[in-house]
């Protein structure tokens, strides 16, 4: 190993309440909010092909006509109470918030910059009345910061002068503040999500991004950050030079989710997904594949299964409305939520060998351990395979409350037998696995 000062400074995964909370989740909503949902993804009666909160990036979109488009922003349909209850109706738990994107605009009146509500006709708060509706609905808010900010004057890509480094420098006491200011004006967010945190600027100055997380902890302790703020001195991100893990939970999962338990290691972390292949903010034409609500919630069952969260992104249009595609994925993911979240929340890692029908889930450290049948197999039979020293004691349809019929066809084997029917959804059966030598109902039926 190196010797590191800005790297890891804890192993393991936290076990503060706040963590537990954070942990015990599962479902999250992410929302990307901003400037970019006035264009849509197209400009001049052209499309953008790119991720649409992008779209100042375009060369057909002139950093002018983008810098202006605050001068539009009010949004006539923006109901925080609504979408706190599409929400809470859809399952969630948390919700993540753009409050700067990397455009610099900031939903919220900072004070440290020109580039916000508070210049716009809409002049009011956004984040504000948002956190407080999510809170109300018993749901909790993270905020997502870019720190790369191309509205920002002393913004840095890279520091190749002198000149650079010292406005660099200036930008970082920049950010800092805004940081300290959302956490006084929001003080019930339980976390921040960083973003835009790969630039050279950034990465070679792991001892700033090492203060600043612990600077915010000062502030508010138990506040949540993930593996994406900072880097070491030796500009290693999310894991350091000695591949420890910094940050609370892993976070580079974006848009694609581990295979198996080993690819996260058994640390914490969290899956954030789009509904269309690759965009956040709102694009007014959606192309390729736009994910159903059976997908989403199979990608839900596998986080839960492998210990993360899953975090499903919603893009808002300019008035403050939700399109149609996503009110309906909400709704329909909810409804599964209701009969089935008791096997998604407090879930996490089963230890129990996969098969291919699914995903185990086990409620924290209980001998409850879920089954999300995902792949209804022809034959009718799911097999359970028991680790040794422990028995399968039931087995019963969460939904049906019916116990599902078992045979036991080997020392730690059993094969469950579906009821013989068309299934619209994942299908969850809760098993009690007990451990040590105690013979379960199964085996005496055997011997
Ligand atoms: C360069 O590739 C990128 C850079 C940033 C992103 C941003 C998206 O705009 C969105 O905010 C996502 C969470 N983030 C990683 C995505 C891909």
């Amino acid at each position: 190993t190196v010797s590191l000062q800005h790297g890891a400074h804890r192993s393991g995964n936290r076990t503060d309440a706040d963590m537990e909370r954070w942990r015990s989740h599962r479902l999250g909503q992410f929302i990307h909010w901003g400037l970019y949902a006035i264009p849509g993804g197209e400009w001049n009666g052209k499309v953008y092909n790119g991720a649409a909160e992008w779209i100042r990036s375009w060369k057909e979109m002139p950093h002018e006509a983008y810098d202006n488009l605050y001068k539009q922003f009010n949004p006539a349909g923006y109901n925080p109470q609504q979408w706190a209850r599409q929400a809470k109706d859809m399952g969630a738990r948390y919700m993540i918030i753009t409050t700067k994107h990397h455009d610099g605009f900031c939903l919220w009146p900072s004070k440290y910059s020109k580039y916000t509500v508070a210049s716009t006709p809409w002049k009011k708060d956004i984040i504000g009345p948002m956190v407080e509706a999510y809170n109300k609905e018993g749901i909790d808010v993270v905020l997502y910061f870019s720190i790369i900010d191309w509205n920002h004057p002393d913004w840095r890509t890279s520091l190749k002068t002198k000149e650079d480094t010292v406005a660099y420098g200036r930008f970082k006491v920049f950010v800092k503040n805004q940081l300290k200011e959302l956490l006084t004006k929001y003080p019930t967010v339980k976390g921040f999500w960083f973003d835009g945190t790969w630039d050279e600027s950034w990465k070679t100055d792991g001892a700033f991004s090492d203060e600043l997380e612990q600077y915010l902890q000062s502030l508010h302790p138990g506040l949540i950050i993930g593996s994406r703020l900072r880097a070491d001195e030796k500009g290693a991100r999310h894991f350091d030079s000695n591949g420890r893990l910094m940050g609370d939970y892993e976070q580079g999962w974006e848009r694609k989710l581990p295979e198996k338990i080993e690819d996260v290691h058994h640390n914490d972390w969290e899956g954030v997904m789009t509904i269309p292949e690759n965009q956040w903010g709102y694009h007014a034409r959606w192309t390729g594949h736009i994910k159903t609500a059976n997908e989403l919630i199979e990608m839900l069952a596998r986080s839960a299964s492998l210990g993360g969260n899953f975090v499903i992104n919603f893009g808002p249009k300019a008035d403050g409305t939700y399109r149609a595609e996503e009110q309906q994925l909400a709704a329909q993911i909810g409804q599964w939520m209701k009969t089935n979240g008791a096997a998604i929340y407090g879930g996490g890692y089963a230890g129990l060998e996969k098969q291919d029908w699914g995903y185990y889930i086990r409620k924290g450290n209980t001998d409850t351990v879920y089954m999300v049948v995902c792949n209804i197999p022809v034959s009718g039979y799911l097999r359970v395979k028991i680790p040794p020293q422990q028995s399968l004691q039931s087995a019963t349809g969460l939904e049906s409350g019916q116990p599902i019929p078992t045979t036991q066809t080997g020392r730690n084997e059993y094969l469950l037998q579906l009821e013989n029917k068309k299934y619209d959804a994942p299908v969850v059966i809760q098993l009690e696995v007990k451990k040590g030598k105690e013979r379960g109902e199964f085996e005496k039926a055997r011997t």
